[in-house]
């Protein structure tokens, strides 16, 4: 496998020994392993009361580790409300989960992006202070950068901040309404952020995104897909990972397509895409979004996750039901677990 084949992947989606070896560069910020596999983007537990609930962040870790196989976590995002909480928030939000997450997740990046780049270069700093293991950026989205340069210039400005950490352009067009591509954003990007360690893309523009791929091979830089219910046709693209919010509770189903892929057993791999495109097709018909979110995780996992925050809406009864229904159809849930009041996920 390598760069010289156009039609093999230049790395493997799961992290060897060998790829680790060579992912170790020189830099401060390049000496943590390549960020693979799943990547659950995580939920902000709250209270009835529209607080965060930090008390259930410890059995939150233990839930992704253990019954859904997730090592690595995606804080403070859009699934995260990130945006919706306060800046002292987001701080304890993060503090929680790395202390939590110690010796227990591979990796925990901190989305710190925001509408001030004063606000982003703290979150920035403090991430690098309480010991996370990358950060994330998405594109100021209210004054919006014009093009190519405006948006590396904020960046770099935030990727600063942080000198010793791992760098992710959080890329989510259809949320910020910033539409430069992420191929030409990639275009010379270490040059300006030496930090700059991969992209997290939460579109579904295929052509952009393996040209991404393409152009960056003989780059170590992390591709990390953010369409859980295309996940699949990433991989063929190169995705070295996936961060999504499925990955709470379908994390374990993921799993299996991606050793079916690894194995180069395509046929159960598209079974298993076909089989999550089913239920994530059916929710997104029901209305799905942050709060439906919250409820299937909880549901699901038995941790509550309380309500969204305002201007979300919690999720209806008769989505719940719905969705429950249809979790038990595909097998994720099984009745066994439910008559037991363990809601675990059937293999
Ligand atoms: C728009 C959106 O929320 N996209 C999700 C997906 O995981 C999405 O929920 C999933 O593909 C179902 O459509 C992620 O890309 C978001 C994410 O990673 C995050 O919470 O930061």
């Amino acid at each position: 496998m390598g760069a010289g084949d156009p039609w093999v992947p230049a790395r493997s989606f799961r992290q060897n020994d060998q790829d680790r070896r060579w992912s170790r560069r020189d830099s401060m910020a390049s000496r943590k392993k390549n960020l693979q596999g799943l990547v659950a983007a995580t939920i902000t537990p709250m209270t009835e009361h529209g607080e965060i609930n930090l008390s259930v962040i410890g059995q939150y870790v233990d839930y992704l580790v253990e019954k859904q196989g997730v090592k690595n976590i995606f804080v403070n995002g859009t699934t995260g409300e990130g945006l919706s909480l306060s800046i002292s928030e987001r701080r304890r939000v993060a503090e929680e989960w790395v202390t939590k997450g110690r010796n227990k997740l591979d990796q925990v990046v901190i989305h710190v992006g925001a509408l001030s780049l004063k606000e982003s270069q703290e979150l920035a700093k403090h991430a690098a202070e309480i010991g996370a293991d990358g950060i994330a950026v998405i594109a100021p989205f209210f004054l919006k950068p014009q093009n190519k340069d405006d948006l590396t210039a904020f960046l770099k400005e935030v990727a600063a901040a942080a000198p010793a950490l791992p760098f992710y352009y959080y890329h989510i067009p259809a949320l910020t309404g910033v539409k430069i591509r992420a191929e030409e954003l990639l275009d010379g990007i270490q040059e300006k952020i030496p930090t700059f360690q991969g992209l997290k893309f939460s579109d579904t523009d295929l052509l952009d995104f393996g040209q991404c791929v393409d152009q960056n091979r003989q780059r170590q830089f992390a591709f990390l897909f953010g369409v859980d219910e295309q996940l699949l046709s990433a991989l063929v693209m190169g995705a070295t990972g996936a961060v999504g919010s499925t990955y709470n509770y379908l994390g374990k189903k993921t799993n299996q397509m991606l050793e079916a892929y690894e194995r180069k057993d395509f046929s159960s791999a598209l079974n298993y895409q076909f089989c999550i495109q089913r239920f994530i097709n059916f929710v997104i018909k029901l209305g799905f979004g942050v709060s439906q979110t919250k409820a299937i995780m909880t549901l699901v996992s038995g941790i509550p996750m309380g309500p969204p925050r305002l201007p979300l809406q919690r999720a209806s009864k008769e989505f719940i039901d719905n969705a429950e229904a249809k979790l038990k159809s595909l097998g994720f849930l099984s009745f066994t677990d439910l008559k037991n009041g363990n809601l675990e996920t059937s293999s």
